[in-house]
C-alpha cells in the first residue's frame, strides 16, 4: 500500500510540479497586490469569521470532545502545502489548542413555506413548524420521502428558492435578522469536489477562496476542518483518486464536504442528509464525527430519512414531519414516550426510527395490500395496525395538546425574548 501510495506520488509530483493549479497559484500577498482600483480595499481580516478570546482554551490535546487547532508551525512555502511533500500535519510534533465553538440558538415559530403550484403559492410544503436548536447540540428533521424536511432545513437557513414563499419567523440567538456570511454553513445532500485535488489542497483552496487572511492563519482553519471530520487519514489523497489508486469512498467525500463549511468556522451548521447513500458503518463513523463536532459547541441541525438504533442514540432533538405538519419536537426519549401514549408503543427489537416512520408513512398501506395473503402465513408484517393516515392523525392530536407542545412553546419564547449575543458581523 505504502508502495502505491508511493508510485502515486511519484506519478504526480511532475505535473505538481509544472501543471498543477496549486503551483499556479500567486503567493500569499496576492490579495495585497491587486491593480490599483481594482477594489477600493484590500480584503481584510474582517470578512473572515474571528472569534473570542474566551472561545479558546489552550490545553494540550489528550482526544477531547473539541475541535483541535494546531498552533502554527514555521510558515512553510506554499508550493510545498500544495504539492502534499509536507509531512502530515499529525505526525509534526505541535503544541494543540482546543477551539471551542461558538455556537447559536436558533427557534422557529409557525413556520409555513408554500410553493408555486396551479394555484398561485397554494402548496403547503411546511405546515406551521416549531421547534428550535441549541448550542452543543444535534437537531434531526426526520420524516418520509416528499415530506419536507429539505425544504425545512432550507428555510431554516434562508436558501429557499425563488419559487417558495415562507411564513413565519426564524429567530438566531434571539433576533430577526439574517444569518451573515460565514456565521453558517449549509452542506447540500449532493456537492462537487476536484477529484485531481488532495483532501488537504480542496479544503485549502476553500480556505483561499473564503477566507482572506494570511497564509498560516488559512492552514489552521483547514487542519481544524481535517480534524474535526476525522479526516486525517485521508488528508493527502486524491479526493478522485488516479490509475494507481481509487478514490475517496462516499462517507469519505461526504465528511469533505461538511469539512469545507467548517472552514468558515460556522455558529450553526445546516447538511441536508449527511447519511446519503452511505452503508451503517460510514454512517455511524459519519454521526460520532458530527457528534464530536456538537459537543465543540456548533449548533448542528440535519435532515435524515431513517437511522439505525445507534445512530438514533446520538441525536438530541428530533422534528418528525409527515407531510409538511410537525407531529413531534422535543428530545428523542421524549418522542418514543409521545408513540406510546398516541397507542403506539416501539416493539422491543425494532429500531425507533424505523417505527417512528413506519407509524406515519402513507407508502406503507400500500405495501401491506399488496402482501396480504403473503402476511396471514407469515405473521404481521407491520408493527401499526392501523390505517396510516388515521395513525398520523391520532398522533399529531396526542402531541398537540400534550405537554412536549407546550414544553417547545415556552423554551421558543424564552429563546426569543432575550437577545443573546448577536453573531459575529466580520462575516458580512
Ligand atoms: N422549489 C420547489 N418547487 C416545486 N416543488 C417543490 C420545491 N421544493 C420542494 N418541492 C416539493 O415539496 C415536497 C417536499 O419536498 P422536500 O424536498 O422538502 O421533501 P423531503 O422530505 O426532503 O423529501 P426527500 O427526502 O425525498 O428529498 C416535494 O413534493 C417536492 O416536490
Amino acid at each position: 500500500m505504502d508502495e502505491i501510495q508511493s508510485q502515486s506520488d511519484h506519478y504526480r509530483s511532475p505535473s505538481s510540479s509544472v501543471s498543477s493549479p496549486a503551483n499556479r497559484l500567486p503567493s500569499s500577498n496576492f490579495f495585497y497586490s491587486r491593480k490599483p482600483g481594482a477594489l477600493r480595499q484590500p480584503i481584510s481580516f474582517e470578512d473572515s469569521p474571528v472569534w473570542d478570546e474566551t472561545d479558546i482554551e489552550v490545553k494540550v490535546d489528550e482526544g477531547g470532545d473539541s475541535i483541535n487547532a494546531a498552533t502554527t508551525p514555521p510558515s512553510p512555502s506554499l508550493s510545498k502545502i500544495n504539492s502534499g511533500s509536507l509531512p502530515s500535519p499529525s505526525l509534526i510534533e505541535r503544541e494543540v489548542v482546543t477551539r471551542k465553538i461558538a455556537g447559536a440558538s436558533i427557534a422557529w415559530k409557525d413556520l409555513t413555506v408554500t410553493i408555486k403550484g396551479k394555484r398561485k403559492y397554494s402548496d403547503k410544503v411546511v405546515k406551521s413548524s416549531h421547534g428550535y436548536a441549541l448550542p452543543g447540540t444535534m437537531t434531526v428533521i426526520m420524516g418520509p420521502a416528499k415530506s419536507g424536511k429539505s425544504t425545512l432545513l432550507r428555510a431554516l437557513a434562508g436558501r429557499l428558492p425563488d419559487s417558495t414563499r415562507m411564513y413565519g419567523e426564524v429567530f438566531v440567538n434571539g433576533t430577526r435578522r439574517h444569518m451573515p456570511y460565514g456565521s453558517y454553513g449549509y452542506v447540500d445532500r449532493e456537492t462537487t469536489l476536484i477529484g485531481s485535488l488532495s483532501v488537504r489542497e480542496f479544503l485549502y483552496y476553500s480556505a483561499l477562496l473564503q477566507l482572506p487572511g494570511f497564509f498560516c492563519q488559512r492552514r489552521s482553519v483547514v487542519e481544524d476542518a481535517i480534524d474535526a471530520m476525522s479526516l486525517g487519514d485521508y488528508a493527502n489523497k486524491l479526493i478522485g483518486g488516479n490509475c494507481y489508486m481509487r478514490g475517496l469512498r462516499s462517507g469519505e467525500r461526504r465528511r469533505v464536504s461538511i469539512a469545507r463549511e467548517l472552514v468558515m468556522r460556522p455558529h450553526i451548521l445546516f447538511i441536508d442528509e449527511p447519511l446519503y447513500h452511505l452503508d451503517s458503518v460510514s454512517a455511524l463513523l459519519m454521526m460520532v464525527t458530527l457528534k464530536k463536532l456538537a459537543t465543540s459547541g456548533c449548533t448542528l441541525i440535519f435532515t435524515i430519512c431513517q437511522s439505525s438504533t445507534e445512530v438514533f442514540g446520538l441525536f438530541d432533538r428530533i422534528c418528525l414531519l409527515s407531510n409538511g405538519k410537525t407531529l413531534f419536537f422535543g428530545e428523542t426519549l421524549a418522542c418514543l414516550q409521545h408513540f406510546s401514549n398516541a397507542g403506539f408503543p416501539c416493539p422491543i427489537m425494532q429500531s425507533p426510527s424505523d417505527h417512528f416512520l413506519r407509524a406515519i408513512n402513507t407508502e406503507f398501506d400500500r405495501i401491506i395490500v399488496m402482501c396480504k395473503s403473503w402476511q396471514d402465513n407469515h405473521g404481521d408484517l407491520s408493527s401499526v395496525s392501523m390505517d396510516t393516515a388515521i395513525a398520523i392523525r391520532t398522533i399529531e392530536t396526542t402531541y398537540r395538546s400534550s405537554a412536549d407542545a407546550a414544553a417547545v412553546e415556552s423554551m421558543i419564547v424564552k429563546l426569543t425574548e432575550k437577545v443573546h449575543l448577536s453573531l459575529k458581523r466580520e462575516g458580512m
